[in-house]
């Protein structure tokens, strides 16, 4: 379980979290979510003692980290896969944290023939892809064989087959019991991964729910729309306070309906090519949910958000 109430980090002039509560129940996965530059990092370290919070505090199971007697017996993290000792071996590694915070040695095989690094266990951990640092990470993670464990972007450059294993791995995780709190700004892979979302954009809270529940109130109804006038279309049903966003050769709107997209098109003398309504895509709910929020807006959101979608 972990707590925050009125988290608050401030950097010079940046408010990088501002007034955060929130909490992550055990034997559950709870997606961490906002845009890049959010304070999903910041607030991490914070649980993590990593950082001091300007004010308002942070608890794993009733204690602040500094508090804990054992810290990696109460809570395990992956926050950078590479922060490892290129010419040791993933088992010397794993000795090494082990010895350094009185954890058995025996845990060490435990761990590694968890995470599936066993056969490589000699090797330098140097030379391990990206998949299998953040194996090693994890094994690091679960070294002290801790309740809550804290995932910091742990999909970020993988493979699909390291993206599927993570995931799978944390819904493991879950249902031994423990507290598994990630933290992605990919919406679709927190989907699949969480069952619980807290979603933050610029340092605040925007929503603490049930997966179910965030996207079912973000993925809004949709309408895709081709025409050979598309821009005039887009003023057209821009004047009329519909939202439009830019597709491959098309657009898609939402805040009315096909019939209406129809109509307005008819009166403004528009052909159509293509009127279908859609169920919304993931991303694109979470950007107009996070948008506001983003702190850098490029104007590539939404085409950002297909690549992500297409590469799902
Ligand atoms: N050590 C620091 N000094 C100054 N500003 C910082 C520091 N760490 C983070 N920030 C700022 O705080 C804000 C939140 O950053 P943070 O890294 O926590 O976001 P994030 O949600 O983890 O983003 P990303 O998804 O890009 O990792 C940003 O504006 C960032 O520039």
């Amino acid at each position: 379980m972990i707590e925050a109430a009125g988290l608050t980090k401030r950097y010079g002039k940046t408010l990088a979290v501002n007034n955060l509560s929130f909490s992550v129940a055990s034997g559950k996965v709870t997606g961490f979510l906002g845009p890049n530059g959010a304070g999903k990092s910041t607030t991490m370290r914070m649980i993590l003692g990593l950082d001091n919070p300007t004010s308002g505090q942070v608890r794993i199971g009733g204690k602040q980290y500094r508090e804990l007697k054992d810290p990696l017996r109460t809570v395990g993290a992956l926050l950078d896969a590479k922060w490892v000792h290129p010419n040791r071996s993933a088992r010397a590694h794993l000795r090494w944290m082990a010895k350094s915070n009185k954890i058995a040695e025996s845990r060490v095989d435990e761990v590694l023939e968890t995470v599936g690094l066993t056969s490589v266990a000699g090797k330098r951990a140097g030379g391990f892809s990206l998949g299998m640092s953040q194996r090693l990470g994890i094994a690091a993670a679960l070294l002290g064989d801790p309740e809550v464990l804290l995932f910091d972007e742990p999909v970020n450059g993988l493979d699909p087959e390291g993206i599927l294993w993570i995931r799978k791995f944390m819904h493991r995780l879950a249902d031994d019991g423990r507290t598994v709190f990630v933290s992605s700004h990919l919406l679709s892979e927190m989907a699949l991964t969480a069952s619980q979302l807290i979603v933050i954009g610029k340092g605040q809270l925007i929503s603490q729910s049930s997966t179910e529940d965030f996207v079912s109130r973000a993925a809004e109804n949709t309408v895709k729309v081709r025409s050979p006038q598309l821009a005039e279309l887009r003023s057209a049903l821009t004047q009329a306070s519909a939202q439009v966003t830019d597709e491959d050769r098309a657009i898609v709107v939402s805040g009315l309906d096909s019939a209406k997209i129809g109509e307005i098109a008819a009166a403004n003398k528009i052909v159509l090519h293509e009127l279908s309504p859609q169920t919304g895509s993931l991303e694109q709910a979470f950007m107009q949910i996070t948008g506001d929020s983003v702190e850098y807006h490029t104007g590539l959101e939404a085409e950002a958000a297909e690549v992500v979608s297409a590469a799902q």
